[in-house]
C-alpha cells in the first residue's frame, strides 16, 4: 500500500487571518472545504484503486504541539524517521466522506487554545 502525505500549515500572528482562510465564510470556502472536496472527487473518479484516507488535525501554540482530535495529547513531540517527519501519538481518524472530515475539523477547532488578548 502507497501512503501519501498532505499537509496543510497556517502560520501567522493572532488575528492574521488564519482560521478565515482555512475555513472560509458563508461567501466563499477556505482551503480546508476545498481541499476535502478535492480529495473525495478524485477518489471517486478512480475506479481502479482503493483509498484509505485518515485525518489529523493539530495545532502549534506557543511552540508546543496539541492534538485538536484528543483532548489528552498536549505537547506531542515531533519526530522524524525513514518515512519523514511526524508527530508521535497524534490520533489518526479514518474518514469515509468529506461531511465525516468537516466534522471532525469543526469539533478539533473547539479544542483550541485561546489567544490572550
Ligand atoms: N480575508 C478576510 N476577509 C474578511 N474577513 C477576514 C479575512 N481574514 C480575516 N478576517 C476576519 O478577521 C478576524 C480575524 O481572523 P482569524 O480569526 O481568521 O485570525 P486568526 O489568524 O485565525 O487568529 P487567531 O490566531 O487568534 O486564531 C475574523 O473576524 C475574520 O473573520
Amino acid at each position: 500500500m502507497q501512503g501519501i502525505n498532505g499537509t496543510i500549515f497556517a502560520y501567522g500572528v493572532t488575528s492574521s487571518g488564519k482560521t478565515h482562510t482555512m475555513h472560509g465564510d458563508q461567501r466563499s470556502p477556505g482551503i480546508i472545504p476545498l481541499a476535502v472536496k478535492d480529495a473525495f472527487g478524485i477518489i471517486q473518479e478512480t475506479l481502479n484503486r482503493e483509498f484509505l484516507l485518515r485525518v489529523s488535525y493539530l495545532e502549534i501554540y506557543n511552540e508546543v504541539v496539541n492534538d485538536l482530535l484528543n483532548p489528552a495529547g498536549k505537547n506531542l513531540r515531533i519526530r522524524e524517521d525513514l518515512q519523514g517527519t511526524f508527530v508521535e501519538g497524534i490520533k489518526e481518524e479514518v474518514v469515509l466522506s468529506p461531511t465525516h472530515v468537516l466534522s471532525l475539523i469543526a469539533a478539533g477547532e473547539d479544542s483550541r487554545e485561546q489567544p490572550l488578548l
